[in-house]
Formats: structure tokens, sequence, C-alpha cells
């Protein structure tokens, strides 16, 4: 395989600043808040999870000559009513809130997460169950149930907070729901599927780390208001008994000597708020050193439908899409009666307006389809084999594997969480079935083979350290770790500048001519698409309205809708004269839900007449390939042109550029 040079635009950026992450120090130790709140529960949790090794006092030794004394050389935080040295009965009464406090966290993540990763990626009708129940729990009176569990059980803590965690996993459950969702409409996590990982992986390696800051957040909070709630029942006369040291009954005790020994509220009510506000700091630390969330796209999911009954009518297509139809559930078709044909080692192009249905034709072929959107009839057959209908499980299998992906943004398709080696060596290995060693020899030979020199260098690299150009070729070397005989390319260059798509481009040139892989492009350029594509499908309004080889389509279009197209495309190709004016195509692609009855260009189109706006006959094979129009031989024997639209017109200076009119079919 040809190795391209890079450009210099296309290098590894030379300022990145590494994650956090990677330099040993996380973020939220950046900020005062963060390192406050994280050394003092370091400390809080090591001193009074040690203190009956190091405490100078027993709890319950008296000094009955020191009684409610002031901090001394004998007793650092003064004595109590009883004389008890206060800074060893504090520090020892600390293991209990804290450890139940975590314990309730324990409880309410152990439940609320896993419920929500599994309401996220099984979709709205887990979604709806799990979320019920939740609102049950949420809607129990936490207080009294827990004030009735204590009559039940008596003032055991432990098994209280671990009640209340299952109250408070509700919550943290809808919080969760929502990030879950969020994260698992990232492209990495599209790009993770398609790489052929399983739905629990795909979550503990991509979704589950995404998710990492707001889970600490929450528990950090939460951890905080669990402390409290220890402390309100102790104060309450719900904790440990006396003489066992509890922080809320410290101070109820030192409420009641408010008047002749102050600070008996000192210390106690000083660690516990200090704690508190340490939980708090350390939760805004994290919340603020948390990145801007990052682009979402959107998810994928299929609802398998019957296939249809088809034979291939091509027999030497790899992939064959016969009357493809995609609409969202109960809702409107975005995409109907699709149909094409792509042999082996050659690249088709899906070219149309933005809003025609090109990305969902696209990614209804690795059914990866946005959650609520699924194929709602017809064919999809790749080597023989139906597609349409498969479960999840046996998609995963194909994709990656078989068919394979990239995407038009390359950064977002990335996880900046994980090193490129990391993000190349996981699929490697499962494709494969090679060790950690050779895995990472392969995806150095990848990236060699996609145009990057330094591969060494670029392994080592996160993804916020990589240029546009080369994330991309990263991205296609990812596409590449399976092996895959057709690649779906959906706008590869649109994220990138022209230098860099050009080589891009000339890139999946190489590889289509080196390894023979398919390519299904999805571009609105038709630039990229005479420059790459051997055949094209020109979409208009989720149908295919014209279809053919490119040279067919693009230097002879039939179909008034790809005229209007070129009409309207700024490039020129050499040799051939500048045009004064660029056609326009007046008014703006019907949204679904809206398509008129027959021709659905007919409203923008110049040839228009009243038979166009009449269903539609079935219409016969054009040629080679396929024009949705019925005008279309008369269009053909009087040599019709798209006319530019006269900008201003009638303005003395349109009237001198206007070009020579040309043949055209009478309206
Ligand atoms: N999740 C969704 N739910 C409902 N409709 C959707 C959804 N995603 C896209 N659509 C609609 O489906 C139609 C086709 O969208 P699609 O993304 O396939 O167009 P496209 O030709 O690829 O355009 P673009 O180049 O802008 O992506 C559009 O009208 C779009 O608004």
């Amino acid at each position: 395989m040809s190795v391209l040079p890079l450009d210099a635009a296309d290098e590894v950026a030379t300022e990145p600043v590494p994650p956090a992450h990677r330099r040993g120090v996380p973020g939220f130790l950046r900020r005062p808040g963060g390192v406050f709140g994280a050394a003092w529960l370091v400390f809080i949790v090591v001193a009074s999870l040690t203190a009956p090794l190091w405490r100078p006092y027993e709890v319950t030794e008296q000094d009955t000559a020191n009684r409610l004394a002031l901090p001394s050389a004998d007793h650092w935080f003064g004595t109590d009513p009883l004389g008890r040295d206060l800074l060893s009965r504090i520090f020892t009464a600390g293991s209990l809130p804290l450890l139940s406090s975590a314990l309730m966290l324990l409880v309410a993540f152990g439940i609320g997460l896993p419920l929500a990763l599994l309401a996220a990626e099984r979709g709205r009708k887990v979604e709806r169950i799990t979320s019920r129940s939740t609102e049950v729990l949420m809607a129990l009176p936490a207080t009294i149930l827990l004030l009735a569990v204590i009559g039940v059980i008596g003032n055991k803590l432990y098994p209280v907070m671990a009640i209340l965690g299952v109250l408070i996993s509700a919550a943290v459950y809808r919080v969760m729901l929502g990030v879950a969702q969020s994260v698992r409409q990232r492209l990495y996590v599209d790009a993770a599927r398609v790489n052929g990982l399983g739905s629990l992986r795909v979550n503990l390696l991509h979704v589950l780390p995404s998710m990492a800051t707001v889970v600490a957040v929450q528990a950090a909070q939460l951890f905080g208001i669990g402390l409290l709630i220890v402390a309100g029942l102790a104060f309450l006369g719900f904790g440990p008994g006396e003489p066992d040291p509890s922080w809320g009954f410290m101070i109820q005790d030192a409420s009641g000597h408010l008047f002749d020994a102050p600070w008996l509220l000192v210390p106690s009510g000083l660690v516990l708020a200090l704690t508190v506000v340490a939980a708090n700091e350390l939760a805004d630390a994290i919340a603020g050193k948390a990145k801007a969330e990052r682009p979402v796209a959107r998810r994928r999911k299929r609802t398998p439908v019957a296939p249809a009954d088809t034979a291939p009518a091509d027999p030497g297509a790899v992939l064959e899409v016969r009357d493809l139809s995609v609409a969202v559930d109960d809702g409107p078709q975005l995409v109907t009666g699709v149909s094409f044909a792509l042999r082996r080692g050659r690249v088709l192009g899906l070219v149309g307006e933005s809003g025609c249905g090109k990305t969902m034709t696209a990614r209804s072929l690795m059914g990866l389809l946005p959650d609520g959107v699924s194929v709602s009839g017809g064919s999809i057959r790749w080597q023989g084999r139906e597609l349409v209908g498969l479960s999840e499980k046996e998609l995963t299998a194909v994709r990656g594997r078989e068919i394979a992906m990239i995407s038009q943004e390359p950064m977002v398709a990335l996880d900046p969480m994980f090193s490129i080696a990391y993000q190349l060596v996981g699929p490697i290995r499962r494709f494969r079935g090679v060790g950690r060693g050779e895995a990472r020899t392969i995806a150095a030979e990848l990236l060699r083979n996609v145009g990057i020199v330094d591969a060494e260098r670029v392994l080592k690299s996160y993804p916020h350290q990589l240029s546009g150009g080369m994330a991309q070729r990263v991205c296609i070397a990812l596409a590449l770790t399976g092996q895959p005989e057709l690649l779906i390319a959906d706008e590869p260059t649109t994220a990138l500048d022209v230098t860099v798509q050009a080589e891009i481009l000339s890139l999946l040139r190489a590889l289509v001519r080196d390894t023979g892989l398919s390519v299904v492009i999805v571009s609105h350029d038709l630039g990229v698409v005479a420059d790459i594509c051997d055949d094209v499908a020109v979409m208009y309004a989720g149908a295919v309205v014209e279809s053919g080889t490119a040279a067919a389509v693009l230097d002879d279009p039939s179909h008034p809708y790809t005229m209007a197209l070129l009409g309207a495309n700024p490039h020129v190709p050499e040799g051939e004269p500048v045009p004064l004016r660029l056609a326009s195509i007046p008014g703006t692609v019907p949204p679904p839900g809206s398509w008129p009855t027959g021709c659905r260009f007919a409203s923008r189109c110049q040839f228009a007449q009243e038979k166009c706006t009449a269903p539609f006959p079935a219409l016969p094979a054009h040629g080679s390939g396929s024009v949705l129009c019925i005008r279309v031989d008369e269009l053909a024997s009087a040599q019709a042109t798209w006319d530019a639209e006269p900008v201003g017109a009638g303005t003395p200076a349109d009237a001198a550029v206007a070009p020579a009119p040309t043949a055209g079919v009478s309206r």
C-alpha cells in the first residue's frame, strides 16, 4: 500500500497540553477547593479509622478534675462534661458517619448506575419500566420510612443507611440516565460498537469512563448529605448509645452547655462542618474541571423488520440495496424506495442537498440509525446475506469485520480519554485474535498505511494532540482494524481544510486500489464525488432520483435535480470556461412528512408540468442506471440544461452578464 506524505498542516499539533490524567495530577487537584476537599477527606478518613491506634485517651476515660476544660497540652480539644478527651472521642466517632455514608453511596450507585446504563442502552421500553419503578421509590416518604426502620431494627445505622441508599438510588438513576443517554450518542461510542465491542464492554470501556466526572460530583455531594443525615439521627438519639461517641450526640450534648461552656460545641461541630464542606468543595472542583460537553451525535438503533423477499438483481454486487425505506417510529418516512448496487473495489457516492436522506441511508447499512428511527421496509443484501432484520448481536458480528465506518467528525469519533495506541490495539486484538505486542505492531503498520510517517509518536498521542487530518487518518486506520470489505464514509472530508481533504481522498483512492475495498461515500460535494466515485446515487427528499456510473451521471445528467446540482457546483473542470454565474435551485428540500404527491422536486423544477405532480407510474430503467423523472426522455431529446436563475433580475448589470439562453424544454 502506498504511503502518502503528510502535509505540514496535517502534522501532530505542536502545543498540546496533555490531559491532566496523563500528567499524574487529576485536574480537580489544580483548584484550591479540590486540594482542600481531598486533603481533609483523606485526613479525616485515615485519622478516624486509625484512631484506636493513636488516640491519647480511651473514649470512656474520665479526667474528673478537668470537666468541660478548654484546650490544653493534655487535652488538645478540651474535655466534655464527664472529663473525657474530646480529641479521642471525635476521631473515634468519625468512622461511623464516614463508613455508613460510604455504604449509602455504594448501595445508591450500585443500583442507580447499572439501571441507568441498562435503560440508556436498551431504549424506550426498558427505560419506561425502570423510570416508573424508580418514581415509585422517589414517592416514598424517606424520613418516615427511616424512622419506621429504626423502630423495627433499633439504632443500627449501617442497615439504616443502606436502606437510605436504596431510596436515593432512584435520584442517582435519574441523573445518570440523562448522562448515559448523552454519552451513548457520542460518535466514539458508535465507533466502539462498529468495532465489534459488546454492550458490556462498550459500557465499561467507553460509557462509564465518560460518566466518571458526573459520578464523582454526585458521589461527593451525596457523601456530604449522608454525613449530615447520620449526625442528625445521632443528634435525635438514633445513633450509638452512651458511652460510645458520635458526632451528632456530641453536638447535642454541647448544645446543653451553650452558655456555661460554649467551646464544647466547637471541635465536634467544626469537624462535621469541615467534612461536609470538604465533600462539597471536592464535588465543585471535580465539576469545575469537567470539560465542556462534546458535540452530541445521534444514537443508532434498529428496530427489526421482516426482510423483503429478494433475489439479487446484480449477481456481481457485494452490496445490493433494494426499495429501502427508513422511517421515524410512528412518524414520517425519511427515506423511501432507495435502490442501488455496489461491486467489489468500487466507490459509490450518495450525493444530494442537506436533509435528503444520505446519512439515514448510509447508517441503515450498519444498523446504526438514531434512536426512534428504523428501517421500515426493503432489503440490504451484503455478500448475499440479508442485513435487514438481523439482531443487534448478529449486526455486531458484521460491524467492523465486514463493514466499517468513518464519520465526518474524526475528533469526536475518537475517545478523548484514551491514547491512539489503546484505541487501535483493542479492536485489533479482538478482530485478529493476536496478542498485545503484535497488535501494537499492526497498529503502527496500519498508521503507516494511512500515510502517518511518525506512527510511534502518534500511537502515544491522545486525540486532542492530533490535527483534524491526522485524526481522520487515525479513524480510517481504526476502521481498517477488522480488515473490512466495505467502508462507509459519511462526509469524511467535510470537517477538514481543502489541502487535507485532497490528501484524505487520495488515501481512500489508494486503499480502494490496493486492497479491493468497496466504499459508500456520503457527500454533498460534487467535486469529491467526481474525484473518487465510480458510481453515483443522487438523492432528493428521501429518494434516489438518479443513479448510474459517475461518468454517465456527472457528464450527462438526466434528472433536472442532478442538472441543477451540477449547475450550482462551483468546481469547474480543467479547460472549461468559468461560468459567469452559478445556477441556483429555488426553494428548499421539503421536509419528511411534507413530500408532495408525484415528483418531490416538481415545485423547484424548471421543467415541471402538471403531470409531474400526479402519482408516479413505475419508471423503466434509464440506460445503465435509473432516473426518477417522467419527462426524462423529453428532456434528453430536447438536450435540456438547467438555466442559472437571474440574480436581481432586471437590473442592467444582470442584463449585461446574463448568459445566452440555453436549450430547454417548454413547460
Ligand atoms: N433522529 C431523527 N429523527 C427524526 N428525523 C431525523 C432524525 N435524524 C435525521 N432526521 C431527518 O431525516 C432526514 C434525512 O436526514 P439525513 O441526515 O439522512 O440527511 P442528509 O442528506 O444526510 O443531510 P446532511 O448532509 O445534512 O446530514 C432529514 O429531514 C432529517 O431532518
